[in-house]
């Protein structure tokens, strides 16, 4: 096999002509943007991933489209490492420099990929690729494909997809299919045998009645919530909102991101009685949050938190009863309510340890464990089970039944990467085995309030931090104004961070009381305008609109 660059390239200038020379970054979920920029970005992550797929001695690679929680009319492309992993950091800035190079440059920039990184392109290459249901990505899927074929990778497309199903089918093809088969049917397989046996006929019990709501965001995850339901044999009983059928746009005013951030119901909502669980995912339904409404029609919220503290007590009371010796964690980041991590290092004593935003680093922290339970608080995480826990808890299953309910837990997680509805099954199978409801479940700690803030700034690497994003070591001066803010709050905690997927840098702030907690974050927002360039309007005084 012979691959001509120069033709390659003469092709991908008069398909895929870049049409925007604006500085783009492989960020934390790889390259986002307005669709209409994003086809050469397309077509070269295409190349890329063949490239990839070459080095890792032909093992598959994904490549998902999708932007995630964003509006619908952005777009953007992640990349899939064999083991269903994020793309591998060191070729995160190979991946930025080939999206930036110019046309003229292209073939000259990806000989010397190829040449840096001993690549045989000779060699074999397979990528899988997946997309979400916007409008545009069936473009920009052809665009990935395009790349794949014009340096003689081989291609397959599963058409719409949620992303942790993408990186199911990686995961399945690379391991030769004892993850699972890498077909949707696999997919669906796996977790609905596994939920209904962890059920064993048991549909209520106690407190825990057989009824949820499900937000599609009007995204794929309403799609494949259907599927789930067809292919169920009455297991759970869920109706979905947000089907994406209607006029309803993406992620618009629905969704786990909006449910989560503006602390209030989906639109669509249809009435329920108090204590419903209700549950919200994204566009590409990777996260999951639960919510629901009280006695006095206040509206409640269960994030990633809730759900890793859940997960956590219940896998630690599993394994003491299996009489197994594994060493259980649990990862989070800055953004989890100080109540939780007080809850399990307290009540659950379980190991806790806190690691920067971007689930790539979860991911990493929590298979240093036996068990690794990892939720950012805005519900994207899964739980990742060692080799060495596998076949312990297999031995164990042969004797003991808590043993067996952790096996076939095991194959109810998506241990590839957080997946809303492989979380949302085993939230149900955690309530059922508890015989709890909502009100259960959130009476186990009280959450402090909480609130974000954007602040634009002119540059917002001018802010680095340091000790997992809790501390901020530049511009100098700033974290020592912010301890001393901090210090005249009770339970104040506030932290600044430039996000890594909007030019923003991000405040945090919780205090004792939601009064104190708005004044910590305007006072904290407002060092970081004086401190570090802000360029926004100034920030509204809480409170100053009803003087
Ligand atoms: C506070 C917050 O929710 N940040 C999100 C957001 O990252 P930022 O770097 O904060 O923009 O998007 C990431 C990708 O989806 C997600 O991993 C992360 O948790
Ligand atoms: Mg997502």
């Amino acid at each position: 096999m012979s691959i001509n660059l120069r033709t390659v390239y003469a092709f991908a200038r008069e398909m895929y002509p870049k049409l925007s020379t604006e500085y783009i970054q492989y960020g934390t979920a790889g390259f986002r943007g307005k669709a209409e920029f994003l086809d050469s970005v397309m077509f070269r992550m295409g190349v890329l991933a063949t490239l990839r797929s070459r080095f890792r001695g032909g093992a598959v690679i994904g490549v998902m489209i999708t932007a995630s929680h964003n509006p619908e009319p952005d777009n953007g492309v992640k990349l899939v490492d064999p083991k269903g992993e994020m793309l591998d950091a060191s070729w995160e800035s190979i991946a930025t420099d080939l999206v930036n190079v110019s046309d003229q440059d292209l073939e000259q920039h990806v000989a010397k990929i190829i040449k840096d990184n001993s690549i045989d392109i000779t060699s074999s290459s397979h990528v899988f690729v997946g997309m979400d249901n916007r409008y545009h990505s069936p473009r920009l899927l052809k665009a990935v494909a395009d790349g794949v074929i014009a340096l003689k990778g081989n291609v397959r497309e599963f058409g719409i997809v949620t992303t942790p199903m993408l990186h199911f089918f990686v995961v399945a093809a690379n391991t030769k299919e004892t993850y699972g088969k890498p077909t949707e049917e696999g997919y669906y397989e796996k977790l609905i045998k596994a939920f209904e046996l962890l059920r064993n006929g048991q549909l209520e019990n106690g407190n825990y009645k057989n009824n949820v709501v499900f937000d599609g965001a009007n995204g794929v995850g309403a799609r494949k919530m259907l599927q789930f339901i067809k292919r169920m044999n009455k297991s759970l009983n869920i109706s979905v909102i947000n089907q994406g059928i209607g006029p309803g746009k993406i992620n618009d005013e629905c969704g786990a991101d909006y449910v989560k951030v503006l602390q209030r119901p989906p639109i669509s909502m249809p009435v329920v009685e108090p204590f419903t669980r209700c549950v919200s995912v994204d566009g590409d339904a990777d996260r999951v949050v639960y919510f629901f409404t009280n006695e006095k029609g206040e509206f409640q919220l269960l994030d990633g938190d809730r759900i890793a503290t859940l997960v956590a007590g219940y896998l630690m009371d599993l394994v003491t009863r299996s009489e197994i010796d594994l060493r259980l964690g649990l990862v989070q980041t800055a953004y989890a309510n100080g109540a939780s991590t007080d809850y399990i290092v307290n009540e659950l004593k379980f190991p806790v340890s806190c690691v920067p935003t971007g689930v790539k680093h979860l991911h990493h922290k929590a298979l240093e464990y036996d068990i690794g339970v990892y939720f950012e608080a805005n519900g994207h995480g899964t739980i990742v089970f060692s080799d060495h826990a596998k076949a312990t808890i297999a031995t164990a299953s042969e004797t003991k039944a808590s043993a067996k309910t952790l096996l076939l837990l095991i194959d109810l997680i998506n241990e590839t990467v957080g997946d809303a509805i492989s979380d949302m099954l085993l939230v149900e199978t955690i309530l059922n085995h508890k015989g709890w409801d909502v009100k259960d479940w959130i009476s186990t700690y009280n959450d402090l309030p909480n609130r974000q803030l954007k602040i634009k700034v002119q540059d917002r690497n001018v802010i680095e931090t340091t000790n997992a994003e809790r501390v901020c070591v530049k511009p100098e001066g700033l974290q020592t104004e912010i301890e001393n803010v901090v210090s005249n709050y009770k339970r104040g905690r506030a932290f600044v961070r430039p996000s890594g997927t909007e030019d923003i840098v991000r405040v945090y702030a919780e205090a004792a009381t939601k009064e104190d907690t708005e004044n910590l974050a305007y006072e904290v927002g407002v060092l970081v305008q004086r401190l570090a360039g802000g360029v926004g309007p100034e920030l509204t005084k809480p409170g100053s609109a009803h003087l």
